[in-house]
């Protein structure tokens, strides 16, 4: 297994098409949603202003309270909806819509259950040349371990393989950035604990830039090269912390993993108390 450290200093190219070591994959500036219900006095302050610049190739952990507005922040970047205020960029550009160089993983696999699994991986790359999307197709089943079960329908699949076969199906175009909301919380703890490394190991050898939203402290400490938690509703960003923990090969037994979780653990619990806080960085 390549270390990463030299595959991103190398900038090597793995399953993205592009492998942006450099520069900044993400930023929002100003940005708040609002949903407005009918009748008077049913709008919802879900998010924000957060601002907010991603450096490529990191993986971004969102953790904080539920319904702070995590998935909304995920689905703006993903271009799903538009923000009510503030800008969002990806690669430089600004978010319009989704695209295929933002993958998005969703918390139930989602896969077309009349496609096989290698139907599901490839349905992104239709129009594609016979070729080149057979040989994309291969090489994403062997990079999340589905080589065996190619033909098998999604049905036939654990909820973990399902959810490999969902990851592999965001990575086929080659995005440079995987937006990943709660993608193991529907797991099993053994299940969840095995995926963790995986997509750990994807990331290191994809070289994406990745957002992955989660409940857990634990998770959100185990996978980010940064940290963010949201305070409550409306969600703004009251911890920001880089780490160098997932460079590690075993980044739990690592003193500063537990630290870092405590510190972590504390601020979510008094944000949710005291959503209107500033940021707290470091
Ligand atoms: N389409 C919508 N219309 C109205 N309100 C919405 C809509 N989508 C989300 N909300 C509300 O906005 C707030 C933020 O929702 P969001 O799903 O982004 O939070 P979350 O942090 O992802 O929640 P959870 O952790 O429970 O998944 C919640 O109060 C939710 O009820």
């Amino acid at each position: 297994m390549p270390s990463p450290a030299s595959d991103r200093a190398t900038g090597a190219t793995g399953a993205t098409g592009t492998v942006g070591t450099s520069g900044t994959a993400i930023s929002l500036s100003g940005v708040t949603q609002v949903y407005r219900g009918r009748g008077r006095g049913r709008e919802v302050a879900a998010l924000g202003p957060v601002d907010l610049e991603l450096a490529a190739g990191a993986f971004l952990t969102v953790v904080g309270p539920s319904g702070c507005g995590k998935s909304t922040l995920l689905r703006l970047v993903a271009g799903f909806a538009a923000p009510t205020t503030g800008t969002i960029r990806a690669g430089g550009a600004p978010v319009t819509g989704p695209d295929p160089s933002r993958g998005f993983v969703f918390q139930q696999p989602r896969l077309f259950p009349w496609l096989s699994v290698a139907g599901n991986v490839g349905f992104g790359l239709r129009g594609r040349p016979r070729d080149e999307r057979r040989a994309r197709v291969a090489e994403l089943l062997d990079l999340t371990g589905l080589a065996d079960v190619a033909r098998l329908r999604p049905y036939e699949l654990s909820g973990g393989m399902q959810q490999r076969a969902a990851i592999a199906r965001a990575l086929a175009p080659g995005p440079d950035v995987l937006l990943m909301d709660e993608p193991f919380a529907a797991l099993d703890a053994f299940t969840r604990e095995r995926m963790q490394d995986e997509v750990r190991e994807l990331w290191r050898r994809t070289g994406a830039t990745i957002v992955f939203i989660t409940h857990s402290v634990d998770e959100a400490v185990y996978l980010g090269t940064r940290v963010i938690a949201l305070s409550s509703r409306p969600g703004r960003i009251v911890f920001d912390r880089s780490s160098e923990l997932p460079a590690l090969d075993r980044p739990r037994a690592d003193p500063r993993f537990a630290e870092l979780r405590e510190e972590l653990a504390e601020v979510i619990k008094n944000s949710a108390r005291q959503s209107r806080n500033g940021p707290v960085t470091s």
